[in-house]
C-alpha cells in the first residue's frame, strides 16, 4: 500500500494502479513512490472537475484572481522547498530551478494581463445598443507536463486555464511526480475549491484514460512531438474539444560575421548546453563558416565546452550542467553520438557518461557536415551537432531541412544579414545574438511544423483557455431603426 498521491475531489487518496517511483538521477536515489491513478479514479475525477466547473466559472475573475494570487504567495514563501524539489528529481542546479520557480511566480501577473488583453471584454457602440465580445471557458481540461520542467511548463497551462475559468485535471511526468504534488498542495494551500484541480499521477497507461476521456473539453500538452502525434491521432474527428500542442525542436543556430568570438562561444554555450541540453529551445545544430573565423569559433568553443563544469544540483561550487533526467536517457545520447559517428560524424569533443549509475554526462560536440541523410530527429540532450558552410543562404537551406520549426538563431554583427535570415527562416522563435533558449514568458511560445499545432503557449496561452462569445444587446426589446424592404409595422 503506497502513500496517497491523487488529489480528487480536493482529497488525497492512494492511487489504485500499479507502483511506480521517481529518482534522484544525480545520485541514484529513490525520491518518490506512489501508485498510479486506476480508469476508475480517472473517471471520478474528470466527473469532480466537471461538477466543480460551472461554480468555478461563475465566480468573478477578481475571485479566481484572488486564489491564483494566494498560490503565488503560497510559492513566493516555499521556493527554496520547491527549487530543492525540482533539482531533486530532475537534477537540474539549484541556481537554475530556483529561475524556475520564479517563472512560475512571474507567469501569474503575465497570465492576468493576457487575459485582459487577448481574452477579456470588448465593447463596442452601435446604432442601436452596443457589441460585445466576451469569452467563456472551455470547462474541463486536461493539462499534460513534461520532466524537463515540472513546474515551470504545466503552470503555463494551469493558471491560465484556471483564471478562465476552466477546471484541470493535472497529469504530470512521471519522472517527477514529487515536484507535481509539492506543487498541488501549494493550489491546496490556497485555497483552491474541490475540484477546481485534480491530480491524476501515473505512466502512459493514466494518460491515455485521462486524454481519451469523453467528458474532457481539451487538452493542453507540452511533451514530445511522438506523443503529440499520438493525442493529435487521437483528437481526430472531435473538432468540438480544444487541443494544443506544444512539441519538440530540431533547431539551428547559424554564425557569420561575428567580431566577439567569445560572446558568440558563451551564446552557443547557453544555447546547446544549458539544462544539460534538455530544453525544447535547444540548439541542435550549429552552422559555422568553413573559414578562419569558422575555426577560431570552434576552437573556442571546443575549449569552453571542455571546461565546462558538470556536478550536483547542491554542490557548493554550482555547476552549469546537472544531470540528465535519468540513466537511460543518458545512455540514449551516448547510443547517439555512437550512431551519428558510425554515419561519419567526427567527435570533437566526446560525451562521456561520467560516473555508473547517474545520469551525469559531459557536453558533447560532434562534426556532421559529412553525413548525408542526416537524421530529423530531436536529440533531447547535451550534443551539438556542427555543420561547416561555404555559402549562408545553402546553410539556411539546410537549417530548414527539418520538419520541426520551434527556435532558430543567427549570431552576426550584420543587420542587413539577420534581416535576410529572419525572412527565410522558419521557426517560432527566431532571434539574433541572443541565446536560443530562455524565452520569455511574456511573449508567444509555439512552432512550426512538428513542434506544435499552431496554438502557441505563454503569453497566447490565453487564446486557447476561452473561446469568444460575440453579442450585439440593447437592454429592451424595440424595432430597428430601418426596417427590412417589405416589412410594414
Ligand atoms: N514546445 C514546448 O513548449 C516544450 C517544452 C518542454 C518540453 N518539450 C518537449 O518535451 C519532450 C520532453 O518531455 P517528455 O519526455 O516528458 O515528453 P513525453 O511526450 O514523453 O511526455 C509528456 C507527457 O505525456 C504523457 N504521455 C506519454 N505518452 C502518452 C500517451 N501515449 N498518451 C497520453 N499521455 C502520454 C507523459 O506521461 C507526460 O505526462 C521533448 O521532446 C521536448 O522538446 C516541449
Ligand atoms: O523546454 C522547453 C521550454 C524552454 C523555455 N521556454 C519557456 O520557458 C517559454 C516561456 C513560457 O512558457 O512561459 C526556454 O526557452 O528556455
Amino acid at each position: 500500500m503506497t502513500g496517497p498521491v491523487q488529489f480528487i475531489q480536493g482529497e488525497w487518496v492512494a492511487g489504485e494502479g500499479h507502483t511506480f517511483v521517481s529518482l534522484d538521477p544525480a545520485k541514484n536515489q529513490q525520491v518518490w513512490q506512489g501508485a498510479a491513478a486506476s480508469v476508475a479514479q480517472v473517471n471520478a475525477a474528470v466527473a469532480a472537475a466537471r461538477a466543480a466547473q460551472y461554480n468555478w466559472s461563475l465566480q468573478s475573475f477578481d475571485e479566481r484572481l484572488a486564489i491564483v494570487k494566494a498560490f503565488g504567495e503560497q510559492l513566493a514563501a516555499k521556493k527554496e522547498v520547491l527549487a530543492g524539489c525540482i533539482a531533486e528529481e530532475t537534477g537540474k542546479p539549484l541556481w537554475e530551478t530556483r529561475t524556475e520557480v520564479a517563472a512560475m511566480i512571474g507567469k501569474i501577473d503575465i497570465s492576468v494581463r493576457a487575459y485582459q488583453e487577448r481574452t477579456g471584454t470588448k465593447e463596442n457602440p452601435m446604432p442601436q445598443g452596443k457589441a460585445f465580445v466576451r469569452h467563456k471557458p472551455h470547462g474541463v481540461v486536461a493539462v499534460f507536463g513534461p520532466y524537463n520542467f515540472p513546474g515551470h511548463l504545466p503552470n503555463g497551462h494551469i493558471v491560465p486555464a484556471l483564471l478562465a475559468g476552466n477546471t484541470v485535471l493535472f497529469k504530470p511526468s512521471e519522472l517527477t511526480p514529487k515536484v507535481a504534488e509539492l506543487t498541488v498542495k501549494l493550489w491546496q494551500q490556497a485555497g483552491l475549491p474541490a475540484g477546481v484541480l485534480n491530480l491524476l499521477q501515473g505512466e502512459v497507461e493514466t494518460g491515455k484514460a485521462l486524454a481519451s476521456h469523453d467528458d474532457i473539453d481539451g487538452l493542453f500538452f507540452t511533451g514530445s512531438s511522438r506523443t503529440g502525434h499520438i493525442l493529435h491521432q487521437q483528437f481526430a474527428g472531435r473538432p468540438e474539444k480544444i487541443l494544443a500542442l506544444e512539441m519538440g525542436g530540431n533547431n539551428p543556430l547559424l554564425v557569420q560575421d561575428v567580431a566577439d568570438i567569445d560572446a558568440a562561444v558563451h551564446d552557443i554555450v547557453q544555447s546547446a548546453f544549458i539544462s544539460a541540453g534538455q530544453r525544447c529551445t535547444c540548439a541542435r545544430k550549429l552552422f559555422l563558416p568553413a573559414n578562419e573565423q569558422g575555426d577560431r569559433i570552434l576552437a573556442r568553443l571546443l575549449d569552453v565546452a571542455a571546461n565546462i563544469k558538470v556536478g550536483l544540483y547542491d554542490d557548493e561550487q554550482q555547476p552549469f550542467m546537472g544531470s540528465m533526467i535519468s540513466v537511460a536517457a543518458a545512455k540514449g545520447m551516448l547510443a547517439v553520438q555512437d550512431e551519428l559517428q558510425k554515419l561519419g560524424g567526427r567527435s570533437l569533443l566526446t560525451m562521456k557518461h561520467l560516473k555508473p549509475d547517474t545520469a551525469l554526462v559531459s557536453p558533447g560536440i560532434i562534426d556532421c557536415t559529412d553525413i548525408q541523410d542526416f537524421p530529423d530527429d530531436e536529440h533531447f540532450g547535451p550534443l551539438l551537432k556542427v555543420f561547416r558552410f561555404t555559402d549562408f543562404d545553402a546553410a539556411i537551406d539546410a537549417a530548414n531541412r527539418t520538419s520541426f520549426g520551434l527556435s532558430a538563431g543567427l549570431l552576426s554583427d550584420s543587420a542587413e544579414l539577420y534581416e535576410h535570415f529572419f525572412r527565410r527562416i522558419r521557426a517560432g522563435i527566431v532571434n539574433w545574438n541572443r541565446p536560443i533558449t530562455g524565452a520569455s514568458s511574456a511573449a508567444p511560445f509555439g512552432g512550426i511544423g512538428k513542434s506544435g499545432n499552431h496554438r502557441a503557449s505563454a503569453y497566447y496561452a490565453a487564446d486557447y483557455c476561452a473561446y469568444p462569445v460575440a453579442s450585439v444587446e440593447l437592454d429592451r426589446v424595440q424595432l430597428p431603426e430601418q426596417l427590412s424592404p417589405g416589412l410594414k409595422f
